[in-house]
C-alpha cells in the first residue's frame, strides 16, 4: 500500500493535517547528506536558562537561513548561519515534494537539529513563536537513526501517539498542529546518529522580543 502514498504522502491526521512522505532524495544521497551534515557543519550546543540556571541543550543545533529570518527560541535570539550549499539543495527538494502533493509553500530558514544517539532529545513544546504566525506549516526532514516523535493533544482529549520517522522523511505539520499540539523527541535505547532539518517561514516584520 505504501506506494500509494508516494505522492501525496501518508496521512497521519485529518484534522489538523499531519502527513509523512518517505523515500525523499534516495540513496545513496540521503546518507551522504546525512554525513556531510554531520561533519561539515559548525553545530552548537548553547544553554538555555531555566529557573535560573543554565543548562547546556540535551542535543547540538544550527540555525540557517535568510538573513532577515532572525528566530526567538526558548527566551533567545538567533541569527541564522547562511544557507550551506546542500541545505539549499535539500530546501528544493522539500518546497518540489510539496508542491507535486498540491501543498505549495515558502520557507526562508530551517533549524537543524543534531542527535549523537538516543539519549540526546527534544523536550515537549509546540512551534508556536509569534515571528512563524498563527498557523506555520513546518515541514522537517529526518536523517538517520529511526525515532519517534510524540504528540500529545493540548487539550488531551485525544491519547498521544507516537510517530515513527524513518531515515530520508519528511514529515509535514500543517496549520493547526503547533496550535492543538505538541510534540517532542523523548530519549530511546536507540544507538546511531539522527540528523532533522525543520524548515520554516519566519515573518521578518514581527521583530523577536
Ligand atoms: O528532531 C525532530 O524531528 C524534532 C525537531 C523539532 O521539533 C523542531 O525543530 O522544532
Ligand atoms: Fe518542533
Amino acid at each position: 500500500m505504501r506506494s500509494g502514498y508516494t505522492q501525496k504522502g501518508e496521512p497521519l491526521l485529518d484534522s489538523p493535517p499531519l502527513t509523512l512522505f518517505t523515500g525523499l532524495l534516495g540513496e545513496p544521497t540521503a546518507t551522504r547528506l546525512l554525513a556531510q551534515l554531520d561533519q561539515a557543519l559548525a553545530w552548537q550546543r548553547p544553554t538555555l536558562r531555566l529557573y535560573g540556571r543554565e543548562h547546556p541543550i540535551p542535543r547540538r543545533q544550527l540555525w540557517m537561513g535568510d538573513p532577515e529570518a532572525r528566530y526567538c527560541y526558548s527566551g533567545r535570539d538567533f541569527s541564522p548561519e547562511p544557507w550551506h550549499p546542500a541545505v539549499s539543495s535539500l530546501l528544493g527538494t522539500v518546497i518540489q515534494r510539496l508542491a507535486n502533493a498540491g501543498l505549495p509553500a515558502r520557507f526562508n530558514s530551517v533549524l537543524l537539529n543534531r542527535y549523537a544517539d538516543g539519549q540526546e532529545r527534544m523536550g515537549w513544546h509546540s512551534d508556536n513563536e509569534p515571528e512563524l504566525g498563527p498557523d506555520p506549516l513546518i515541514a522537517a526532514v529526518s536523517l538517520g537513526t529511526k525515532r519517534p516523535m510524540r504528540f500529545r493533544w493540548q487539550d488531551r482529549s485525544h491519547e498521544a501517539f507516537n510517530v515513527w520517522l524513518p531515515h530520508d522523511s519528511l514529515l509535514v505539520m500543517g496549520a493547526g498542529v503547533q496550535s492543538r499540539l505538541q510534540h517532542a523527541l523523548l530519549p530511546r535505547q536507540l544507538p546511531g546518529l539522527r540528523i532533522s532539518l525543520t524548515f520554516r517561514l519566519v515573518n521578518p516584520t514581527v521583530s523577536p522580543a
